[in-house]
């Protein structure tokens, strides 16, 4: 396997959470989630460097967390923008001209495993571009406005997409200076990819790496965390 960059993005307010602190420096297990996740990547040997995106107001107080975590593969800590997508850009934009394999991972998703990091990698080395995902379990449907259902979408072509998400560096930054200059926003890097026509694969990873995005993912975090200590 390549050495990878990754850029880690915690630069959201973390509006659905709906706390004064935004939920990426909300404690679990007595450490801010995103110490959590950045401790994985510091473990990773595959791992060359990572740069966190955070918040204007943040990056002083994130430059000190990463000092008293002893987190010496993170190589910039810059500030984001206004939505994901500009965040994931300036992350990708302070990696070193080293990194041709880059790697893009939420602040808030914790709980993925070296495991599922190394399939994400692995599948993103054969095509070009792969991102972490999962078969939905729920029956899916497309509603309209007024709450009518329009249709029953075949759940076996159904994947809830996850991060990490993998691809060649230079794919991954052509696709978003193509989108910035056409106004183009996706959810994720690799809807930004997809647009631009390249392939991107999949690679299945766990129910376990959920996005702590509203209050009751934090219980249930804590949980599979700790249970993660017990080692079971
Ligand atoms: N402008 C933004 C928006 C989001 N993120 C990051 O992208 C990840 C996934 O986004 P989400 O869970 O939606 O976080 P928030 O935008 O903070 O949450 P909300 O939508 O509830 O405000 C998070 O680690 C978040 O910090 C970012 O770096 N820059
Ligand atoms: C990138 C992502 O985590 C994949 O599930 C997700 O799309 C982020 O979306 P959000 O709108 O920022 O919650």
């Amino acid at each position: 396997m390549n050495k990878w960059g990754v850029v880690v993005v915690a630069a959201g307010r973390g509006s659905r959470m709906g706390t004064a602190e935004s939920k990426q420096y909300l404690p679990l297990r007595g450490k801010p989630i995103l110490i959590h996740t950045l401790e994985l990547f510091q473990s990773m040997e595959e791992i060359a460097e990572v740069a966190l995106v955070v918040g204007g107001d943040d990056v002083e107080r994130c430059s000190r967390l990463v000092s008293e975590h002893k987190l010496d593969k993170i190589s910039a800590v810059v500030s984001g923008g206004g939505e994901r997508q500009h965040s994931v850009y300036a992350g990708i934009a302070a990696l070193s001209p080293a990194a041709e394999w880059v790697m893009v991972h939420d602040g808030v998703r914790p709980l993925v495993t070296p495991e599922a990091v190394r399939a994400c990698c692995a599948a993103a080395e054969r095509v070009g571009a792969a991102v972490l995902a999962v078969p939905v379990k729920d029956t899916i449907k497309q509603v309209d406005e007024t709450g009518l259902i329009v249709s029953t979408p075949d759940r076996r072509s159904l994947w809830a997409i996850q991060t990490p998400q993998a691809f060649r560096r230079e794919l991954l930054v052509a696709a978003h200076e193509r989108a910035q200059a056409e106004g183009y926003l996706g959810t994720d890097d690799a809807m930004v990819v997809e647009w631009t026509g390249a392939a991107v694969t999949i690679a299945e990873g766990d129910y376990t790496n959920i996005k702590i995005t509203t209050p009751e993912d934090l219980p249930w975090a804590e949980f599979l965390l700790e249970k993660r200590e017990r080692g079971n």
